[in-house]
């Protein structure tokens, strides 16, 4: 570069990044493309509330990292801020039980926590709806991460509480946008009878972005959070590609961001492909770990069995995963399925002589990788 005097290198107070932040994981992106159909679900099932009356029930399903809880995000700004109406999101992650989901809504209502410890449910629930009534606000609870309510068996009476408060405190009107990333859950069935005949919810489907739609939203990241002509086309291309495949758009956020930090860490002004290249494992591994979080303490477990049984047949690592859990076959199937399906393992089928054919069980990252993650 003739007309750089420091030869395209970094000097201490300059960076490659024009606003990092938005690279960071709180951050709601101003632009949300790609979401128009799923946005206009949401908002004509909660428009009720606006009006002071109880929404319908939104139930927001698709895989990790597809925008779910942006575009949740995204409405409750709007929707918190007219009057009358109370959003409150809820990590069920953290917050897996019934009380622990209450307690939320609880301090979001009295801006205090309620005591850990010494009020019973019913009390809680009872401030929260009195409180509602006084009001006269409506509100709307979304439950994301909802999968983990159902790993606790709380799901049901959780829903059940918020859905019929209107009975148990006439005048409580609430609604619930469920979120689930879990594709084998089935919401509805699993959950009893007396809830399913009141949650009966609209159904807001999230699928994988394309390879295209990818592109779109990672070069306005790369827009809004790196300087003008730091990252070139071919590099968005490649860090793409990676996203693509595993189809979680974080990955890509984090693949830009980590580039970034690398390219600074070796003075360069520009992020190149030897940058993006360096980092990619560590962004897989972030996938991974994802994944792993997101599974239920079975499913951890049978990971756990897989990567001490690797390459061994299905029965054979039934019998060690059968040591460590009462579950039968046909629930094992299910969730060596699931496991497949998650891309964790591989369960092919393979012939035996004479015995016919029977799944053989591998792990499909590094079996270190997995294990300090479990
Ligand atoms: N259409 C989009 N435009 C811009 N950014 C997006 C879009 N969709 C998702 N993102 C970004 O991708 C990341 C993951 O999105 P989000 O957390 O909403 O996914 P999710 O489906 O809720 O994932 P999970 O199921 O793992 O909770 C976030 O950083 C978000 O800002």
């Amino acid at each position: 570069m003739a007309d750089d005097p420091d030869g395209g290198m970094l000097s201490w107070d300059e960076s490659v990044f024009r606003d990092e932040h938005v690279f960071e994981i709180d951050y709601v992106p101003e632009a949300f493309r790609h979401r128009e159909s799923q946005l206009q679900t949401l908002q004509y099932a909660l428009q009720p509330a606006v009006r002071g009356n109880r929404p319908l029930n939104v139930m927001v399903r698709g895989p990790p990292g597809t925008g779910k809880t942006t575009a949740v995000q995204k409405l409750f700004a709007e929707l918190g801020g007219q009057p009358g109406v109370r959003v409150v999101r809820v990590n069920c992650q953290v917050d897996s039980t019934r009380y622990g989901v209450f307690s939320r809504i609880f301090e979001s209502i009295f801006e205090y926590e309620p005591p850990s410890s010494g009020i019973s449910f019913k009390k809680l629930f009872g401030q929260v709806t009195e409180r509602l009534i006084d009001d006269e606000e409506v509100l709307v609870v979304a439950l994301d991460d909802v999968n983990y309510l159902f790993y606790e068996n709380e799901a049901s009476n959780t829903l059940y509480s918020l859905l019929r408060a209107h009975e148990t405190h006439p005048g409580a009107k609430v609604g619930v946008v469920a979120i689930s990333s879990d594709p084998d859950l089935d919401v509805i069935e699993d959950l009893d009878g007396r809830v399913q005949s009141v949650f009966r919810p609209e159904e807001a489907y999230f699928p994988v972005y394309d390879r295209e739609e990818v592109a779109d939203i990672l070069g306005d990241r790369v827009r809004v959070g790196f300087r003008d002509g730091v990252l070139d086309m071919a590099v968005l291309d490649r860090v793409t590609e990676l996203t693509t495949n595993t189809g979680d758009l974080r990955v890509g956020i984090d693949l830009l961001r980590r580039a970034g930090l690398h390219a600074e860490s070796r003075a360069s002004k520009t992020v190149e492909l030897e940058d993006v290249e360096a980092v990619s494992e560590e962004a897989r591994n972030l996938h991974l770990s994802r994944n792993l979080d997101a599974l239920s303490d079975v499913e951890r477990t049978l990971v756990d069995v897989v990567a001490d049984h690797d390459g061994e047949q299905a029965g054979d690592v039934y019998d060690a995963f059968a040591e460590r859990t009462d579950l039968g076959y046909t629930r094992y199937t299910e969730v060596v399925n699931k496991l497949d399906q998650l891309d964790l393992i591989d369960a092919r089928y393979e012939s035996l002589e004479g015995r016919g054919r029977s799944r053989t069980l591998t792990l499909v990252h590094d079996r270190e990788a997995v294990k300090r993650r479990l």
